[in-house]
């Protein structure tokens, strides 16, 4: 098998991280380099530039269709575990919000006594945040000037709400969540509710590859004529020579045909959380009694990988609302088509924008204190961190809300209300959970999709405060003065979340109904040495190995208290400044 190619860096993954990290290298164009991506580039691909196409990308050849591995806390579900395959990866199919989380959440990820990542605290991660961004704000939106970016490669918005979200965040407000602007990009705000910003502008989707190609460029060109990009290209494994340094890759076409490509400075994996534990494992780093079962050689034995396996849970409780609120009419009978063709000409309609509405912040202290359970878990808590049992301090938040305009959810849901009837949903996302899973190899064969075991809902504290999160959510909806009189009553009518008085209801429900988030993280979990489930430093260098990093979601030592995407652009651009830094690399060529 003959190398095909030799080049000073390669990225793996032209997903979210992975375009930042190829093009922010770049700039240096005396450099050289591959970004190798699976999927295909997502130019001619619609549903990855039409923001309300998310949807139909899953399921088929632009997904990599991973599942859960059913487990009894969550009734032994099998959920769908979508991640995008193309360029722009799961950014090119995501829910377009920008909330960033907490900045305790990166000063804890930076903090010695807790995560240990020096360079990761707060003000480093908002700088790369602006630096990635470039954000054009409503007329009447008030700004946080300080907490966006105004020449990055990703656009971003506010969304025009639909009605029923202005009386959502009515009854945000009623029920004591003050409206507080632009919370959601500056951090600081622990109990509110407002807008959240969105990767979408003149009505596309933002895409990591962005980074790559300025998709308002006529042209269609490249940025950058130093990077070589490597489409429907699957990375099998990172090649170590006998010094246990990174020396190249080999990839897979869809015919089955190999390929190597050497690298004369470093590896990059950028393949997601769920895809880049694969990749070291199949490369023969990580634990050694995993990669054993599966009759594969341990050369480095890394016992973190694929471990320490977070996510964020979310719970649709459907309501039927009163007409005129909600977006429903705008998809029901045949109008999907009739949208998609005003998007196709003006980039305009319902199909231009997300369908999330209003968004809101909050601790539930108070509820919980009423546990024994939660009780004893604070007082040893407490004791031992300082912190209360889910790993919080005051100024982080347990949980999110944020709603839908009209009907929308994941696929299992499948009761969209027909024509005269309007449906939205009230979304409880639960943060900082205890839960941890894995990600496993199935097999030694490189086209198996890996085992994937989340354990949600396996720590009873996490049933508790979700249970009451969905209580209290249930109350904000149905006793809050924007919404209270809208509510005609749970959707489908037969959903009986809306008669629910006790928390044992509500316990059961989210064991029913609870669902990924899609932010699956920590699988390459970022710490030092002294942490025997870290896996990459924080250079983000993989331990045992020389010339190999990672930059995407799995390095995350613990998933932010908001929505990762933004995090994964904030990575990408640290991780190139830290290869520049590590190899002076001098910027001589053109500036995004
Ligand atoms: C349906 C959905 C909705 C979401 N909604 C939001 C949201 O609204 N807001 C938010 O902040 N986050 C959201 N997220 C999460 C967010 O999009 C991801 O956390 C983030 O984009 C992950 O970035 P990443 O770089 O880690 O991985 P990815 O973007 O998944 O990139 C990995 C890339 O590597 C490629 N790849 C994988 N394996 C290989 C291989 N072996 N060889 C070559 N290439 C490979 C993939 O095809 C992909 O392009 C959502 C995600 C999904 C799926």
């Amino acid at each position: 098998m003959a190398a095909t190619g030799e080049y000073d860096f390669i990225i793996c993954g032209g997903g979210t991280a992975g375009p930042v990290v190829a093009a922010r290298l770049a700039e240096d164009t005396s450099l050289n380099i591959l970004l190798i991506e699976a999927g295909e580039d997502n130019l001619e691909l619609e549903n990855t530039q039409m923001v309300g196409g998310w949807s139909l990308n899953f399921d088929g050849p632009h997904d990599w269709n991973l599942h859960s591995t059913p487990h009894p806390s969550t009734h032994a579900r099998i959920q769908k575990l979508s991640r995008g395959k193309f360029l722009g990866g799961s950014s090119a199919v995501n829910g377009t919000l920008m909330v960033r989380g907490m900045k305790q959440d990166f000063d804890d990820w930076a903090d010695p006594s807790t995560f240990n990542c020096p360079g990761w605290d707060s003000e480093t991660m908002w700088h790369y945040f602006n630096k990635s961004e470039t954000f054009h704000p409503d007329t009447d939106f008030e700004t946080d000037w300080n907490s966006h970016g105004r020449s990055g490669p990703i656009h971003t918005t506010v969304h025009p709400n639909a009605p029923i979200s202005d009386k959502v965040m009515e009854s945000f407000v009623d029920k004591g969540l003050p409206v507080v602007p632009d919370m959601f990009a500056s951090g600081e705000t622990v109990e509110g509710c407002g807008h959240c910003t969105r990767s979408v502008w003149k009505g596309e989707r933002m895409t990591g590859g962005e980074y790559l190609r300025d998709r308002f460029d006529e042209s269609k060109r490249w940025r950058h004529n130093n990077v070589t990009k490597l489409f429907s290209q699957t990375v099998t494994r990172v090649m170590l020579n006998s010094n246990l340094q990174a020396i190249g890759v080999e990839t897979l076409s869809s015919d089955s045909k190999k390929r190597i490509f050497r690298c004369r400075n470093e590896v990059i994996l950028c393949l997601g959380s769920y895809n880049s534990p694969k990749t070291l494992l199949l490369s023969g780093i990580g634990p050694k009694e995993d990669l054993y079962e599966v009759g594969i050689q341990p050369l480095v034995d890394v016992p973190g990988v694929g471990k320490n396996l977070e996510d964020h849970l979310t719970v649709f409780a459907f309501y039927e609302s009163k007409q005129g609120y909600t977006t429903d009419h705008l998809f029901q009978g045949n109008k999907f088509d009739t949208a998609r063709e005003e998007w196709r000409i003006s980039r305009s309609g319902t199909l231009s924008r997300s369908h999330f509405g209003a968004f809101a912040f909050t601790r539930l202290d108070q509820r919980l204190k009423k546990h024994k359970l939660w009780n004893d878990a604070l007082e040893k808590s407490m004791k031992a961190t300082g912190r209360d049992p889910m790993g919080l301090l005051p100024n982080q938040p347990h949980i999110e809300y944020f709603t839908t305009e009209r009907y929308a959810a994941p696929k299992h849901y499948a009761n969209p209300p027909p024509e005269g009837k309007s449906a939205f949903a009230n979304i409880i996302e639960l943060f900082s959970p205890r839960s941890r899973g894995y990600v496993k190899l199935a097999s030694k064969d490189p086209k198996d999709n890996p085992v994937v075991q989340h354990n949600w809902l396996s720590d009873p504290l996490d049933v508790l405060v979700y249970s009451e999160a969905c209580k209290l959510g249930a109350e904000i909806m149905l006793e809050g003065k924007g919404t209270r009189d809208l509510i005609l009553g749970a959707w489908p009518p037969q959903a009986e979340h809306i008669g629910f008085t006790e928390l044992e209801q509500w316990e059961k429900f989210v064991r029913e109904n609870a669902t990924t988030c899609f932010h699956p993280a920590g699988t390459c979990k970022m710490g030092p040495s002294s942490d025997p489930g870290s896996v990459v430093d924080a250079r983000l260098r993989v331990k045992g190995v020389t010339g190999l990093r990672i930059a995407d979601c799995s390095i995350m030592p613990k998933l932010n208290n908001g929505h990762p995407q933004a995090v994964a652009y904030a990575i990408g651009e640290k991780c190139a400044d830290m290869i520049k830094e590590d190899w002076k690399i001098k910027l001589r060529g053109a500036k995004l």
